[in-house]
């Protein structure tokens, strides 16, 4: 572990030792009564969120309803009292009833998604299982089942196809830099594939009042559109680009070139910040959009802004690796809508106006969230147009909006921009005027879960082309075929400092392997003893699975905490809705699938926690990277079963520290199990059914079928399920599960 690049970091979280705790049990432990504060023990100093106050006083404590914090060296678990629920746990209970039968056994069907399930018939990955349940038009293309496999929002969808298709990264030709570039990890179990992803939403009124006339219109066109689910080239030199780009040169050293590609090397310790010392107008940038990014309130450029805004104003294309967080969707856009402004005014009668900006996101929030920051950009740019089209919408909506407000940047989820297409008259010419191609989280795009889509988008859009690829990740399989979308003499940007971590300092990262029987009173815990010490916690909980998600989020509810769930198995306006609240709020826990991982900026996160094994290293970063964004500080604990452990080999250069498993007493286990008790049943059915096909589609733990039963069955047994619940015959045969002792099937 590189701990020594992290000085600071032994200093804020030193390691735990049994001399410092003398009363700990480095081994699980149920039985201690007088127990350390779990969470203190993990994270024994207190963080300090910038902005936000480290204690209340005494009345803000009871208007909480918290008791007295205090550093609490000793403290039993077990005595405090949460009086958040209020009305809202009302709304958490109401979720349930969103999700039927049928989409249950489709989700977990869909999670197989074997090639036996392949259909000629197309469906847009960015479909909702809402949509097939509402009946629209577009449901009939297909089987159930067919119609999810291909849904891009898909949470549980850890296939065999995908798997299968991800070692033909080699057949793609060789880039002759990849044996010099700098260090990049490889994640270990690339067979797995991160099935969803999830962004912010930024739709506050204050963002609408900020906004003129123009942008008003556009921001509440967005919003509408997110309420409208089915079921729910320039070369100019100028004198300042030179100059910053110098800076940007020196200070991250830009000065190799490989392979006709420049490779930006940074040189260490120069920038721990994630703001530069250089302003917008430093660039050349059109005075209006310099009005728009004051308004914004944004001063000064990031450090990725300051790296990619000269090149890219050049026109050249660019791959850019920049920490999560730190202000890359401003980065690509800001170029991109200087572009607009410099090419010939759209005639407003024109049939087919060229769209000329061309952004693709991997996930509606991430989409409908770029949309909305180019709103607020081009406020005093009212002659430019910005929509989105997402999956959960209805297609012939978004074609009479396209019609009736014909834009120049479009922002859009993989699969409805291949729907629109293949399906919207006219739609193909206007793609043909595209200048600028962005590909948001490209890593992601360019992953076989998405590559085919990408491929015919590539296709669709013209080869005289400016394409910009941003990502907090690039793994080397993504420098290898970046050729597929990015010219030759691309400049790849990476302002991750050579010999330091993807993950920022001041986040503090601790990993915690206990059996699986403890992991729902060890989350319990954990949450209750930083909701008692943070008043302004918001914390994010990451699960494996949509169903695994709704299961724990029901638990926690249960146990009184104030959470919501997001994943895919909810229809967009339910999403958008509690993703606005959480980026709103204070005092709240979202549980989550990986809708949430990548992207999403909820300012002031707290602390994220990841149960289970992440779908591979980059999701780790990614979710992890949901706090600590804009120089912020933030915790992250990462919760394993024992087997789960090799997981960590991936992430061994990351300043991630062991913590010891803290004791869990014996009433707050009684109290877990209560709650559990009152989980419903097809929840904890669907939640080991999915978690079944989760870990039965990882190479590692999934390889030897009698062992993962077993295990299956233990978390059956965590649920507080005395027997495994029976999965369906033609599920089990798909998951190749058939006859293995353990399983019952039905
Ligand atoms: N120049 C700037 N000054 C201050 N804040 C900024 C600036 N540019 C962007 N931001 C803010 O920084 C936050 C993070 O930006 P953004 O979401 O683009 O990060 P990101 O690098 O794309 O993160 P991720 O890798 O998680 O997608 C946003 O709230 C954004 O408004």
């Amino acid at each position: 572990m590189p701990i020594k690049l992290f000085p600071n970091l032994r200093l804020l979280n030193p390691p735990l030792s049994a001399t410092r705790f003398p009363s700990m049990n480095l081994k699980p432990s149920v039985n201690s009564s007088r127990a350390i504060p779990a969470f203190r023990r993990i994270f024994p100093f207190k963080l300090k969120y910038l902005g936000l106050p480290t204690r209340v006083n005494s009345q803000q404590q009871q208007q909480l309803g918290l008791r007295k914090l205090s550093t609490r060296p000793f403290r039993p678990a077990a005595s405090s009292e949460f009086g958040r629920r209020g009305s809202r746990a009302g709304e958490i209970r109401g979720s349930k009833s969103l999700i039927d039968d049928e989409a249950e056994l489709s989700d977990w069907v869909s999670d197989l998604r074997t090639d036996s399930f392949h259909s000629n018939k197309r469906f847009s990955k960015d479909d909702d299982v809402s949509d097939f349940r509402k009946g629209s038009g577009r449901e009939n293309r297909g089987s159930y089942s067919m119609k999810r496999r291909r849904k891009s929002d898909s949470d549980d969808s850890y296939d065999s196809s995908r798997r299968g298709n991800r070692n033909s990264v080699n057949s793609f030709s060789r880039n002759n830099i990849s044996n010099n570039t700098p260090r990049f990890s490889r994640r270990s179990n690339s067979e797995l594939e991160a099935g969803n992803v999830g962004r912010k939403t930024r739709f506050s009124n204050d963002d609408e009042n900020d906004v003129g006339e123009e942008r008003r219109r556009g921001m509440s066109g967005i919003r509408d559109l997110l309420s409208e689910e089915v079921s729910d080239n320039d070369d100019d030199d100028d004198d300042d680009d030179s100059v910053l780009r110098n800076n940007a040169r020196s200070s991250i050293g830009l000065d190799k070139e490989i392979g006709g590609m420049s490779v930006a090397i940074s040189s260490p310790g120069k920038h721990d910040s994630f703001m530069s010392e250089s302003r917008f107008d430093q660039c050349s940038i059109s005075p209006l959009s310099l009005k728009g990014i004051k308004d914004a309130g944004y001063e000064k450029m990031t450090i990725v802004q300051e790296a990619t805004l000269p090149v890219i104003l050049k026109g050249k294309d660019v791959l850019a690796k920049a920490k999560t967080g730190t202000g890359k969707t401003v980065a690509f856009l800001l170029p991109s809508i200087e572009v607009v402004i410099k090419s010939p005014p759209v005639d407003r009668d024109q049939k087919r106006p060229p769209i000329l900006v061309l952004v693709i996101c991997p996930t509606r929030e991430l989409a409908t969230q770029a949309a909305t920051e180019a709103s607020t950009l081009l406020k005093y740019h009212p002659s430019i147009g910005v929509q989105v089209v997402i999956g959960g919408t209805r297609l012939a909506l978004e074609q009479k909006r396209m019609q009736a407000n014909p834009c120049q940047i479009l922002v859009a989820t993989p699969g409805r921009l291949r729907d629109h297409v293949e399906n919207t008259a006219g739609f193909a010419t206007r793609l043909m005027g595209v200048k600028v191609l962005v590909l948001d989280e490209a890593d992601h795009l360019l992953d076989m879960g998405f590559r085919k889509d990408i491929e015919k988008i590539i296709a669709a859009v013209p080869k005289q082309r400016q394409t910009l690829l941003f990502s907090a990740t690039v793994p080397e399989e993504v420098r290898q075929i970046c050729h597929i979308a990015l010219k030759r003499d691309h400049e790849f940007i990476n302002t991750v400092e050579e010999g330091s971590e993807e993950t920022h300092e001041q986040v503090r990262q601790m990993h915690l392997v206990a059996p699986l029987d403890l992991h729902f009173p060890l989350l319990y815990v954990l949450l209750r003893e930083h909701v008692a010490d943070n008043p302004e916690y918001k914390v994010l909980v990451f699960c494996t699975t949509a169903m695994v998600t709704r299961m724990v989020a029901d638990l926690l509810g249960e146990l009184k905490l104030n959470v919501r769930e997001i994943h895919s198995r909810k229809p967009q306006s339910y999403r958008t809705r509690v993703s606005d609240e959480f980026r709103k709020s204070k005092g709240l826990i979202l549980v989550t699938s990986d809708v949430s991982a990548r992207g999403v900026d909820y300012p002031d996160v707290t602390l994220v926690i990841q149960v289970g094994l992440p779908s591979d290293r980059e999701q780790y970063i990614h979710r992890l990277g949901r706090t600590g964004r804009k120089g912020k500080e933030g915790q992250g604990i990462l919760l394993l079963a024992p087997w789960e452990e090799f997981f960590l080999s991936t992430i061994k250069d990351l300043p991630i520290l062991k913590a010891p498993v803290p004791s869990v007493d014996p009433d707050t286990k009684k109290k877990v199990e209560r709650a559990l008790s009152h989980v419903e049943m097809k929840n904890k059915e669907a939640a080991y059914q999915a978690w079944l096909g989760y870990y039965n589609s990882n190479k590692k733990v999934g390889r030897d079928k009698y062992k993962l039963v077993e295990l299956a069955n233990e978390y059956s047994r965590s649920m507080g399920l005395d027997n495994p619940p029976a999965i369906p015959k033609l599920v089990l045969g798909k998951m190749g599960l058939r006859n293995i002792p353990g399983l019952r099937s039905k």
